[in-house]
């Protein structure tokens, strides 16, 4: 075994879903963030996929929750438990030394140095010899093969579950950007509200995130897609149908979208003119789930006159680019050490 060496990791610890990337290997895991666990003993019963599935089915002694969130730690224990499983099945699953690896995690750009400490606290926790950390707009924009390192501007717009980070990008760091709190699970939420307020329904959030997926859309779709929904009826308090259309969830959707849109504009109009000029040829790249809800790559093009593309595997980019910055670690030690 001497002269063996783990192999470095790349967490995206994401609010919605944990990717780990092993250097040399690429993305080996993807697992929602969810735990489900004994609510007295507190012993984890499940984790990621499996545990996702429990949520809102659970008995009175098992609770499934998500550990992060709005792309930080809400739960320190329990996403250093979680992250812990997901090391060791990245692992196991690809026969590696399981000794301590270096890590690499994203946080939100707009992270407090107490938020970025916990994440740092979590990933030794889960058995990392180090953790680095990466902003996850600038490793968005590495994963979408955007030029990251040279003196030209790119702009990437990461639509996550908790965050939506915005970024201008030149020489190998963050010239301007925005994070605001608002993205995938907002969306649910709304979602959620306006059939309770129009329909007295009570839906829970994985058929939210279901109706949002399929016929949710930025701006007033063009079809007339339907979908049957079914929850609790808040009246009769029975199990209730019904039919909704993809006009109304666009309805829903409006101030969320809005929002987002809201970040890029600002963000743009704090970029210096080359920059601008640059973005302007090359177009704003979006990233992340988020970047999958239809239109939105539309809506934004045509509020902010600018061209607009959605990246390849928007799901994927955080992660890649995570772990692809293991290569140039001596670029983030200094950060990482510099927050103790
Ligand atoms: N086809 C789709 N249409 C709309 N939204 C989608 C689609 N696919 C995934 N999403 C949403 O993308 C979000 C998850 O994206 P992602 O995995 O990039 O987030 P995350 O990295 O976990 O979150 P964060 O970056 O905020 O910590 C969820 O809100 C999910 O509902």
């Amino acid at each position: 075994m001497f002269g063996i060496k783990p192999r470095d990791l790349g967490i995206d610890l994401g609010t919605a879903n944990t990717l780990v990337y092993v250097k040399g290997k690429g993305i080996v895991l993807r697992e929602p963030s969810v735990v489900a666990m004994q609510t007295d003993t507190k012993s984890i019963v499940a984790v990621g996929n499996d545990a996702k599935n429990m949520i809102g089915r659970t008995p009175g002694n098992v609770v499934a929750m998500r550990p992060m969130k709005d792309g930080v730690i809400a739960d320190f224990e329990i996403t250093a438990s979680m992250m812990k499983h997901h090391i060791r099945m990245a692992q196991k699953s690809n026969n590696l030394f399981s000794g301590k690896p270096y890590v690499m995690v994203c946080v939100p750009s707009g992270i407090t140095a107490v938020e970025e400490r916990a994440v740092i606290d979590a990933t030794r926790q889960a058995g990392a010899k180090d953790a680095y950390t990466i902003e996850e707009p600038f490793a968005a924009a590495i994963g979408a093969n955007l030029p990251v390192w040279e003196p030209t501007g790119s702009m990437v717009v990461d639509i996550g579950g908790g965050t939506t980070e915005v970024a201008i990008i030149s020489l190998g760091g963050i010239v301007t950007s925005i994070s605001i709190r608002v993205a995938g699970d907002e969306m649910d939420d709304s979602v959620i509200s306006y059939i309770r307020k129009n329909y007295n329904l009570m839906i829970g959030e994985r058929t939210a995130e279901t109706i949002k997926m399929e016929i949710g859309s930025a701006g007033i779709p063009e079809g007339v897609d339907n979908m049957e929904i079914r929850g609790r009826d808040l009246l009769t308090g029975l199990p209730k149908t019904i039919e909704i259309t993809a006009k109304e969830i666009a309805t829903a959707l409006n101030d969320t979208v809005y929002a987002i849109v809201e970040a890029v504009k600002n963000t743009l109009e704090k970029t210096p003119p080359e920059l601008a000029a640059d973005i302007m040829d090359r177009g704003i790249v979006l990233t992340g789930g988020g970047a999958l809800l239809r239109n939105l790559d539309r809506v934004i093009s045509e509020e902010t006159k600018m061209p607009v593309l959605i990246a390849e595997n928007p799901l994927d980019c955080v992660a890649i680019g995570t772990g692809k910055a293991l290569d140039h670690i001596h670029l983030f030690k200094n950060k990482a050490k510099e927050s103790r």
